[in-house]
């Protein structure tokens, strides 16, 4: 039976950082879902027909780590059939063997609710804001607005509103080092039968 580990949590909390280390660390497979709404976001035109249509070019394109492909994503992530139509994908790669580490949204909730580990990882808005802002060289306050304004679209939608599932284990890596997020990631998906 796959091994399928769910992390959840607003934008820059640093779950694909720590979803890759877990992925790396077990030998999982690893899948960035918000890396698709990107690229259903960048491709423009009607977001129900990119969403069906998604292919491997659409995911390699340079500008998806940008703020205003993040903006992009996240109010075409509102739209209920554009979600309909990544969730298949995502479900048959949760079930790649021997395991797999999805980070997103709303993998613990709606994409993976058997999942055996869920995490859902915080950190406060400025600590978020000012790690994001080093990472893509941009003004601080600007991400912040930013990082907001997102969070709060993506909490307040009707479909798969971002939020952490009844059963996930939460991980606020606000005065964390990296090395120490991961460490306590893998302590815990070790202690559920990683
Ligand atoms: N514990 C930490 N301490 C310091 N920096 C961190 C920590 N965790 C992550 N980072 C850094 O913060 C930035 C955001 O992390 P990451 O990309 O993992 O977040 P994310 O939650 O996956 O973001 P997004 O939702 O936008 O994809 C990266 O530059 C990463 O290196
Ligand atoms: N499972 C998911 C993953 C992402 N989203 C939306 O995509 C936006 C970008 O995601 P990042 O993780 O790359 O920041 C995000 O703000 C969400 O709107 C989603 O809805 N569900």
């Amino acid at each position: 039976m796959p091994f399928t580990i769910a992390i959840d949590g607003p934008a820059a909390s640093g779950k694909g950082t720590i979803a890759r280390a877990l992925a790396s660390h077990f030998g999982f497979r690893h899948l960035d879902t918000g890396l698709l709404y990107r690229a259903v976001g960048a491709k423009g035109g009607d977001p129900v027909a990119a969403a069906q249509n998604l292919g491997p070019d659409d995911l390699t394109r340079d500008d998806l780590r940008t703020a205003e492909a993040g903006q992009a994503a996240s109010r075409v992530a509102a739209i209920p059939e554009v979600r309909a139509a990544l969730t298949e994908f995502q479900r048959r790669f949760a079930r790649s063997e021997p395991g797999a580490v999805l980070d997103g949204r709303d993998i613990g909730t709606v994409i993976c609710p058997q999942a055996e580990v869920k995490l859902y990882v915080t950190a406060s808005d400025e600590v978020r804001a000012k790690r994001r802002a080093i990472e893509l060289d941009a003004d601080v306050d600007r991400i912040l607005t930013e990082l907001r304004e997102r969070d709060a679209r993506d909490a307040a939608r009707d479909v798969a509103p971002m939020r952490p599932a009844a059963d996930a284990v939460l991980l606020d890596t606000s005065t964390l080092s990296i090395e120490q997020a991961i460490a306590l990631a893998i302590e815990h998906a070790k202690r559920a039968g990683a």
